[in-house]
Parts: C-alpha cells; structure tokens; sequence
C-alpha cells in the first residue's frame, strides 16, 4: 500500500512538474515561445525575430555566452538569449522557477545560415549519419526534412515538440541546443538530383595518415546535435530517429563533448585531450574575410545557387594516441604544437591571443616555432591563404584491445569550399605535421550543408522544391 502511495505521489508531482512546464514555457502544442532577448548571431539579427518568436519579453534568467578570447571551442561571435520564456516547475511547490543560466540559453533555428556553426560549440554533441530507405525518393525526402525541421525548431525555442514527444527534455530549457543538417554525395542520387549536386563535394583525396572505416563515414543526411545539457541533447537525437521512420536508417554515431559552461572561472577557449588550449587562431565572424571563408556566397548561378548561406563540413573521428603522447615532456609536446600548453601562448611569445610570428629566432639562434610544429603547418600563410572554422568534440569511448584510450576529436571543419580549407592544410600537415605521429584519422565525410530557412520552411527546400 505504502509503495502505490508513493508511486501515486511520484505521478502527481510528475503531472504538475509536466503541466506547469509546459505552460510556463510556452510549449503547449501550438502555444509560442517568446522572443530571445539577444539575437545577434552572425547574420540573424532582426530578420530572426519572427512573429514566432515574438510573442513576449523573455523573463527570467537571460544569459548571454560569452566565447573565449578567442572564441571557445574555437567557434565564435554568439549571443544566446533568454529561453523562449523557458522555466521549470518548482519541484515542491508549483511554482515556477526561473532556469539557471545553462538551461536558459537559446539559439534561434531559423535565420540565413543554419544554428550549430558559428557558435560556440557544446557541452554535448552527437553526429549521425542516415542512409534513406531503398525506395525513398526526393519527395519523401522533402517530408523528412520538413518534419526534422519542425522539431529542431520546437526543441531549440524550448517547445514541446509537436507529435509524440518522449518526454526526456520535458523540464529542462533548451540549453543552448542547435540540430544541424547537411546532405552527403549519395543523397543527390538516391533523391535523383545527381545534377544538383555541387562541385565541392568531390570526394576528398587519400591522404597517407588515413586509416578510414567506410562504415563510420559518409551516409546520405547528416545530423549535427549539439547542447550544454546530455539530456536535451539526447531528446533531439531520439525525436530525430524516430521521424526518420520508414524513410532513414541510422548509419553511423559518434558522441562527443566539451567543457560544461561555468565550469571555468571565466569563458575560456576549450582543450582537447591532449591538454591543449584548442581553437585559438580559428576566424572569427568579426574577420572582415569570416563570410568568405565560411559561407557559400549568395551570387551564384548554377547547380548549388541552392547552397546560398550555407557551408561545407568535413567531418573526422581523429583517434589520439594518448599513452605515446602524453609519455612526451611538455617541452616537447609544447614544441609539436608551437604554443605553450599552460596558456596556449605562440612560442614565439605573448599571450594566447598574439599574433603568431613564425619568423622569430629564440635567444639561441634556433626557430621559435619548429619547423614541423602543427601550427606553422596549418596556418593560413603556409597555406596560400586557406583557412576553415574548427568547431570540434572531443570523444572517449572506452578502451582498444590493447588497453588504450579509445580516444579523440570529432574533428568538424567549416568552409566555403573544401578545396580552399580542408584540402590543401590537410595535404600539408599529411607531409610534415609533427602533431601527425600522435593521431589517426580513423573515418572521414564531406556534407554540403544548406543555408538556414525562415520561418515555414524547411532546411534543404530550396534544393529538394528547387
Ligand atoms: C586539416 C586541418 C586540421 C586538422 C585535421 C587538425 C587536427 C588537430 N589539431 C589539433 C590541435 C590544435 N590545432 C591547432 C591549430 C590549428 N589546427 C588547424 C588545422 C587542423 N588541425 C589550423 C588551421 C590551426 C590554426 C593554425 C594557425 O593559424 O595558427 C592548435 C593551436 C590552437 C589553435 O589555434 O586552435 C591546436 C592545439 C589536434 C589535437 C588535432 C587532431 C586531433
Ligand atoms: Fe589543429
């Protein structure tokens, strides 16, 4: 008796936290969000405060992420507002409690470039890829994205997905959360637009590092996941497999993270597990040259006009050898990236943020920055110029036969054209990296990823009603 008692008290607390949930945030199906407090992301702006988004002044916590110095994770230039009106039932009382900060922060889903690429990168991310179902076709697939689009754009304002929802997420904030969509070369196929399919996205050449497993790269669709809260993150993903229904399969998963947000005593730019500050010398969208290099220009005639706005993603699981690694002393380890690793500081002197000078002899004569230093390698001005944006998870999953760290990046490189960003910095660090001996590139995939799409519109529309 006493244990249904007490179930029955769960379930009450359970309906009130679920109902006052919903209604505090606004989600009740169909009900609206509210507007973020802040939409500076690059490019949003007020064309991102749609009516959707418009209904009222975010109370409670508003929040606004602030990068690294030079951008956490790398990524950059973002502002997160309140939660659309995000709050959480107070456990006891009905009340409702303004969420923390974390939980508070949104990204808006639609805009001219899709969320989850300029800004900064999240405590919890999962990649996929989807296979379509033999016999989807391109309308099929049009449905699909419509659907997943629909859902991103509920779950990154804090709504209540409409449909079924699981439930995983109901009391928490959006969390910064951004799902992000791209399409791989066999989609173009299956879908039968093999001659809308963009020139950029050749496969990319076999570099001799490469150790690639087909199984774990390429695939048709490809699913960004990225949020400061496991579950919220989690809740995407599930909501996303089970819409795929009968018309994708999941090919591949890979889950990674980065720091929590506040867990430092300032926002400072990430480290990977080798112990390195990670993501200092990416571009940010203060560059003046940030557009050019990241976003597929709007001027375009031709087979991918449709990629407006949008950018390529290369996207590799890069294994660390660890125990090899951290058998180096920090001199040494601090000289096959040419930064201290303390601070992230350019050998050749100052602070994390000064301008790296590779043409700076120490007091002994030698080169500052060794020759085979991974960041003379993959600078700009080694490379003629190319540059990507780095925007990165780290990932751990388990151990190998041999008792070493399953371990790495989920490395995600963001450009205009992999031809002048991954490719060519690729090609040199596979020559002479001095990082190179540490890692294995263990799967590999290049994904052209749509601009971002207003309100009613579905990410990929242009290509798949085109
Ligand atoms: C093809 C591009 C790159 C791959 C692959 C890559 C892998 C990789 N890098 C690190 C760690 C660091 N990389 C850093 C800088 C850096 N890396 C690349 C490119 C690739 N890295 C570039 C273009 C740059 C910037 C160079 C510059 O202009 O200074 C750094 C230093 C800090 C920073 O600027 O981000 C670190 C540390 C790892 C561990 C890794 C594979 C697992
Ligand atoms: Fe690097």
């Amino acid at each position: 008796m006493a244990e249904h008692k007490e179930l029955a008290d769960k379930k009450e607390l359970a309906d009130k936290t679920a109902k006052a949930a919903k209604g505090a945030a606004g989600p009740a199906r169909g009900a609206k969000a509210r507007k973020p407090v802040d939409d500076s992301r690059p490019g949003r702006a007020a064309k991102n405060a749609k009516p959707e988004n418009s209904t009222a002044p975010a109370p409670g916590v508003t929040r606004r992420r602030l990068l690294g110095t030079a951008g956490a994770a790398g990524a950059a230039g973002l502002v997160v507002g309140a939660a659309g009106g995000a709050f959480a039932a107070d456990a006891v009382g009905e009340r409702p409690a303004p969420l923390s900060g974390v939980g508070a922060a949104s990204v808006p889903f639609h805009g001219r470039h899709q969320a989850g690429i300029a800004e900064p990168a999240q405590a919890h991310g999962h990649l996929l890829a989807f296979d379509l179902a033999p016999g989807a076709d391109r309308k099929a697939a049009a449905a699909l994205m419509r659907r997943w689009s629909r859902t991103a754009a509920d779950l990154m304002a804090g709504r209540v997905p409409q449909g079924d929802d699981t439930g995983i997420a109901l009391d928490a904030g959006p969390c910064a959360l951004t799902v992000t969509f791209g399409f791989g070369r066999t989609f173009f196929d299956r879908t039968g637009l093999a001659d809308r399919r963009p020139a950029a996205l050749e496969p990319l050449p076999a570099f001799t590092g490469d150790a690639l497993d087909a199984r774990r790269g390429e695939g048709d669709v490809w699913v960004q996941i990225g949020a400061d809260d496991a579950l919220v993150a989690f809740h995407a993903l599930r909501l996303l497999q089970k819409q795929a229904s009968d018309t994708a399969r999941l090919r591949w998963q890979m889950n990674g993270f980065n720091r929590t947000p506040g867990a430092t005593d300032r926002p400072r730019t990430a480290r990977n597990l080798m112990g390195q500050i990670d993501g200092t010398n990416n571009p940010k969208p203060t560059d003046s040259t940030f557009a050019e290099r990241i976003w597929v220009p709007d001027a375009r005639e031709g087979a991918d006009s449709w990629m407006a706005g949008g950018s390529y993603a290369v996207v590799r699981r890069i294994r660390m050898l660890l125990d090899s690694w951290d058998n180096l002393s920090l001199e040494r380890q601090e000289r096959v990236i040419g930064r201290r690793k303390s601070d992230g500081a350019p050998l050749s002197g100052g602070t994390e943020t000064t301008p790296v000078d590779l043409n700076k002899f120490a007091a002994d004569g030698s080169i500052a920055i060794p020759g085979d230093a991974h960041i003379r390698v993959a600078a700009p001005e080694s490379n003629r110029g190319a540059a990507m944006l780095r925007r990165a998870f780290s990932y751990h999953d388990g151990f190998l036969d041999d008792g070493a760290p399953d371990a790495g990046l989920l490395f995600v490189a963001w450009q205009a054209d992999p031809a002048k960003g991954f490719v060519p910095v690729q090609r040199k660090l596979d020559r002479g990296d001095g990082l190179s001996r540490f890692l294995r590139h263990e799967s590999s995939g290049l994904y052209a990823v749509p601009g971002g799409c207003a309100p009613g519109e579905y990410v990929g529309q242009r290509l798949l009603e085109g």
